[in-house]
């Protein structure tokens, strides 16, 4: 069972996800991040790779696509904030990111 983020640890887990361009979403316990992409395709096919870790972990975003434009929010919803879930996804969204080589 995940627990929610400490404030000890909050900061060191968190910052680096920022620099990658996530932001704390206002008013709720989560981060939020939007990937561009080339084309619809490219935006479609990095969602599919994500929710295969997605439903691997059994951790699954919210997240809306709007052609090749994917607006991700994360958070975990059994202790109504942000645990080492979220991290551990969006280090792994960030890792995937890019088209994969032709
Ligand atoms: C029953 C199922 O295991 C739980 O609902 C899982 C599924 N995916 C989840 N995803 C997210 N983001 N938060 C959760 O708390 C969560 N819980």
């Amino acid at each position: 069972m995940s627990e929610k983020l400490s404030d000890e640890t909050r900061g060191t887990l968190l910052d680096p996800l920022m620099e990658t361009g996530w932001e704390i979403e206002e008013g709720r316990d989560a981060i939020r991040k939007t990937y561009k992409f080339d084309d619809f395709a490219d935006a479609f096919g990095w969602m599919t790779r994500a929710a295969i870790w997605a439903e691997k972990w059994n951790h699954h975003p919210e997240w809306e696509n709007v052609y090749n434009r994917v607006t991700v929010t994360l958070t975990t919803h059994d202790v109504d904030g942000l645990s080492t879930l979220d991290v551990k996804l969006a280090r792994k969204m960030d890792g995937l990111f890019g088209p994969v080589d032709d």
